[in-house]
């Protein structure tokens, strides 16, 4: 029952990455019963990442720790590869990329965009598999025809199509906050959360509820996470999550990145103060 928090990467006012926040916030995921950090992922807005951006995250979670899935896809399939290249020297559990996005191509060329990837790794390779963003459902026999994908995070409402992947025996996660529960409680390896930036707590409090038994308990939070996470869909989800972090975990993530632009004071004061009505920490 591993949870695995995509991180937020913190910008500073003028769009750099700030690496310290990125350390701080690390350290206090993983002080909250967080197991992985996920870098440059969707809630870490990794397409809008370059590839030495992707590196920075990389370089200044791995400061911390080696319990790091390193995402590392592009459309740009030469900046893929120096980052699997970087990271071929370094202590990690995996490489991740999702499928080449945006453009309608024929199933062979994201095959072999995978092939192509685990024969320059020598780490671990991952997939992560988002359909709905994406465009592409790299799906349980998919894995099976690519043939060197050791573990998938597959962002999928449908957990049935999750589950699939346990069949062929690699590391298996459902990317959905509303799954977080059944992640956990079927057989899955784990959650992967972005609600987990800042309320690990919550998931915390689900995984401990299951071990315990009392399933009951596990709902209830599983709801809290749910509302909370509709509640920052409803003003920018990844620019909410930003706010939701230095209210709920006390320290400052700093920025998201326009076009993912930081909420107005108004916006914020009113998300926080619903969020404090949801998550009566
Ligand atoms: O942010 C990521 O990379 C995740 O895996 C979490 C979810 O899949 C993503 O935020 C979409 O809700």
């Amino acid at each position: 029952m591993e949870i695995v928090v995509p991180i937020v990467t913190p910008f500073t006012s003028d769009g750099k990455i700030d690496e310290t926040k990125v350390r701080t916030h690390v350290e206090n995921l993983l002080k909250k019963g967080v197991d992985i950090i996920f870098v440059n992922g969707t809630t870490g807005l990794g397409p809008a990442l370059s590839a030495e951006e992707k590196r920075k995250m990389f370089d200044a979670t791995i400061e911390v720790t080696d319990k790091v899935i390193f995402q590392v896809g592009s459309l740009n399939l030469s900046e893929t590869m120096e980052l699997v290249s970087y990271a071929n020297k370094k202590d990690l559990i995996a490489v991740a990329s999702y499928p080449p996005y945006y453009f309608s191509i024929p199933k062979e060329f994201i095959v072999k965009y995978f092939k192509d990837i685990c024969s320059k790794s020598s780490n671990a390779v991952y997939l992560y598999n988002y359909p709905s963003a994406t465009g592409k459902d790299v799906d349980a026999d998919m894995v099976k025809e690519i043939g060197c994908i050791s573990g998938v995070k597959d962002t999928n409402p449908d957990f049935a199509h999750t589950l699939r992947y346990k069949e062929l025996g690699i590391k298996t996660y459902n990317g959905s906050d509303s799954l977080a529960m059944t992640s956990m409680a079927s057989g899955l390896d784990g959650t992967v959360s972005g609600a987990g930036n800042y309320a690990p707590e919550i998931l915390n409090q689900i995984r401990e509820s299951l071990r315990n038994g009392d399933v009951g308990s596990a709902i209830k939070n599983q709801f809290v996470l749910i509302d909370l996470v509709n509640l920052t869909k409803r003003v920018g989800q990844f620019s909410a999550i930003y706010e939701l972090v230095e209210e709920f975990q006390g320290y400052s993530v700093g920025y998201p990145r326009d076009p993912i632009y930081p909420l107005s004071k108004d916006s914020s004061e009113k998300l926080r103060e619903e969020a404090r009505k949801i998550w009566k920490k």
